[in-house]
């Protein structure tokens, strides 16, 4: 019998698909992003992956398992510690420090993203929050491989530490959290795992929205006028 999760990626083949011929995914690739483009992206994953670390809090409140509390807590080190690397990579390329792009509020997209995943860990139990955070490892990882076998870039290439960051590590947490989604949906109902599929799918669909909110430099439509803090 497939794994569950194994279905879950058939299902969500046609975005995977779109997310590799995303204008700024290809922008990786031939190195031809913007300065402005770069910054926005780290922007907002620097305020993505707070988010994602929190979620990986409500995450361990909810497990009975040490080894799966265990994972949760090495990812949360991993994000603090490793993942700033393709940050700085970004960075180093727009020629500005990580510390001027951190504090931004989140664009519409990045937002929708976050609130969808707080959603499942507010109303669903440990495989919804497993369900939504699975395809950022997982198209990261893809993205990551796909780009290295397509290129084997020079170490000169501008994003030659962001594609061998993400292809030569992410598979290994994409493995273990599919390892926990597949085990928990052994016992769950056919409507339970419809649900699941629904939020997995949704992750994947506000992926390539982020990478889309990245390359158009998305914002609020409005500029507030600096009056708007309270106090000020
Ligand atoms: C939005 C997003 N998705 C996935 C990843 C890879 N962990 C990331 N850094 N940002």
């Amino acid at each position: 019998m497939a794994r569950f999760t194994e279905e879950l990626r058939s299902a969500a083949d046609p975005i995977f698909q779109a997310i590799f011929d995303h204008p700024f995914v290809r922008g990786i690739a031939e190195g031809t992003l913007q300065k402005a483009q770069l910054m926005h992206y780290v922007k907002q994953d620097f305020e993505y992956l707070n988010a994602y670390i929190r979620i990986y809090g409500i995450a361990i409140s909810r497990c009975t398992d040490r080894s799966v509390m265990a994972l949760f807590n090495e990812q949360i080190s991993f994000i603090l510690n490793s993942e700033t690397h393709p940050h700085q990579n970004f960075c180093e390329v727009a020629g500005v420090t990580y510390e001027q792009l951190q504090g931004y509020p989140l664009a519409p997209s990045a937002d929708h993203y976050v609130r969808h995943m707080l959603n499942a860990a507010h109303e669903g139990a440990l495989e919804d929050i497993v369900a939504a955070m699975l395809p950022c490892p997982w198209t990261y990882v893809e993205i990551g491989r796909k780009l290295l076998d397509e290129i084997n870039p020079e170490p000169s290439h501008p994003f030659y530490d962001w594609m061998h960051f993400y292809g030569d590590r992410e598979f290994g947490i994409t493995e273990q959290l599919r390892h926990v989604l597949d085990d928990s949906a052994q016992t769950l109902t056919p409507a339970r795992k419809q649900r699941l599929m629904e939020h997995f799918l949704k992750s994947c669909q506000l992926e390539y929205m982020f990478w889309d909110m990245a390359y158009r430099l998305e914002d609020w439509p409005v500029d507030l006028p600096q009056a708007a803090e309270v106090g000020a």
